[in-house]
């Protein structure tokens, strides 16, 4: 049988990017209102503080995650580290991380890099893949915290579960979607049963 190939995001799925986001935006802009992490509604914190503040300038919540160390700084998401080491031990699994860089990648990429050699070692390092285009990217599974993944491809070979994170916890999904609502979260069972399909 052929190993079940997964995709594991990083952004909400393996590092905090909404808490950092939030704390450092806090700190530079005490002043100003913000988006609470329980009120965080769709993909785009962008959009929200736009929302929320429509005069804000086109770069002023780009210039936060785009700062230097902003990347390399995110604390890993609760459980994600034991469960990429478990899941990378597994047979007949091969693990990659597919995450999307910045536009404004100058520190962006590097610090992935590095953030994944910090928090899960050199092996990871040589399963990272940086695409902005998730679905020209062949796997069984994507994990990622994204509701909505498009690109070029519109049939993509994975299926793509909804990590759940402070942005989508309210979105309602399809019937036939699944989530994993966090790493305690049974997600060898998903694994297993895409062996089976
Ligand atoms: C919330 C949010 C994220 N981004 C950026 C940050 C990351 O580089 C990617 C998300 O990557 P993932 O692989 O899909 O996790 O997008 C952004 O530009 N604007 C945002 O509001
Ligand atoms: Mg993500």
């Amino acid at each position: 049988m052929p190993p079940v190939r997964v995709l594991v995001d990083m952004d909400g799925v393996l590092a905090d990017f909404e808490a950092s986001f939030l704390r450092l935006y806090r700190s530079r802009h005490p002043q100003l209102p913000y988006v609470a992490l329980d009120e965080r509604r769709g993909f785009s914190v962008e959009a929200q503080y736009r929302q929320l503040n429509p005069g804000l300038a086109a770069d002023f919540v780009r210039n936060i995650y785009g700062s230097p160390n902003f990347f390399l700084d995110l604390v890993p998401i609760p459980g994600a580290v034991e469960a990429m080491q478990e899941m990378f031990s597994l047979n007949e699994t091969e693990v990659f991380i597919c995450t999307s860089p910045i536009l404004k990648y100058e520190y962006c990429v590097k610090e992935k890099y590095a953030w994944v050699e910090k928090h899960l070692g050199p092996q990871f390092v040589q399963r990272l893949v940086m695409s902005r285009d998730k679905t020209i990217v062949s796997a069984d599974l994507l994990i990622d915290d994204k509701v909505d993944i498009k690109g070029v491809e519109p049939n993509p070979s994975w299926e793509h579960i909804v990590f759940t994170c402070w942005h989508n916890r309210h979105t309602e999904l399809e019937p036939h979607r699944r989530r994993l609502e966090s790493w305690s979260d049974d997600w060898k069972a998903i694994i297993d049963g895409k062996r089976r399909e």
